[in-house]
């Protein structure tokens, strides 16, 4: 079986595949001083309660914090005995190269990503991916990424409104009823609900301007379906993407190394 780990900058979440499909999802929040055996608990315990037994050979790693990597990497090989692949390494070999600027580091939940749709959809992809930022990741013809937008993500826009603003409160996003809203949390709501509708509408049109081909977008991340309630967005949604291409990029480093 095969454990894929994305490591967010908010939250980590843990997958197992069985050769078939995905068996069990665990989602913990990012925390770097978490050790091997931190790890090991919270996973062999949740396992056990969802009554699977799990039998791990594999473990492939994409993370956008580089000091819980380490951690991670003697989590696999103390527990399951196996060499974690690390998206983003020289080891990781990708389906197709990024071409973006020499000595950038393209963040690995983007190259997943890419991977993960290119293998469903083909090329000429927009992957919107709501995380800890809001990414736009532009996938080419021959699925190569080709570079893409970074924007505060949801969660951290209404965060700051509430930390920088001593009158605003901590709200939870939702669809507003209505735009004009009435009290200090539909204001908010709506600030950031149809405030976010309007940056991807307006950036997936801008990059279709920019890019010589026809491109279908494709929305991801826990908070897609909601915006995909408000308006055509997305020609897809998506949520389990990222592990989708964690599998992808595992199963092209099985047969090409
Ligand atoms: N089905 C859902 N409905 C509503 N909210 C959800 C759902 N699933 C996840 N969320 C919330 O959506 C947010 C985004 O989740 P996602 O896993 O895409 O990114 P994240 O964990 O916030 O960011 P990162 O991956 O950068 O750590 C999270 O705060 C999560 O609690
Ligand atoms: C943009 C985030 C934070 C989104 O998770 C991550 O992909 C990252 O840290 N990227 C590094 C910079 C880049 O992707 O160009
Ligand atoms: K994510």
């Amino acid at each position: 079986m095969l454990l894929c780990i994305d490591c967010g900058n908010t939250n980590t979440v843990f997958s197992i595949w069985d050769g078939t499909e995905f068996i069990c999802t665990l989602r913990t929040s990012t925390e770097h001083q978490r050790t091997a055996d931190q790890y090991f608990v919270w996973f062999s315990t949740l396992v056990t309660h969802h009554g699977i037994e799990p039998r791990i050979t594999d473990v492939i790693i994409s993370s956008t914090v580089p000091r819980v990597v380490f951690n991670l990497r003697v989590f696999s090989d103390r527990y399951f005995g196996t060499r974690p692949l690390v998206v983003g390494k020289p080891d990781c070999l990708l389906p197709t190269d990024p071409r973006v600027d020499a000595g950038t580091q393209v963040g690995s939940d983007r190259l997943v990503n890419a991977a993960g749709a290119f293998d469903r959809h083909g090329g000429d992809l927009i992957v919107v991916d709501f995380g800890t930022a809001t990414t736009f990741d532009v996938v080419a013809e021959d699925g190569a990424y080709v570079g893409g937008v970074i924007a505060p993500g949801v969660n951290l826009s209404l965060e700051a409104l509430h930390q920088a603003a001593a009158a605003l409160p901590h709200v939870d996003i939702t669809k507003p009823q209505a735009v004009i809203g009435t009290n200090t949390v539909a204001c908010m709501q709506s600030g950031i609900f149809w405030g976010y509708v309007g940056l991807v509408r307006e950036l997936t049109g801008r990059i279709k301007a920019e890019y010589d081909r026809p491109m279908r977008v494709i929305g991801t991340g826990g908070l897609a379906p909601l915006f995909d309630q408000a308006d055509v967005l997305f020609d897809r949604v998506e949520s389990d993407l990222t592990m989708h291409g964690l599998k992808v990029i595992h199963r092209y480093n099985k047969e090409n190394s």
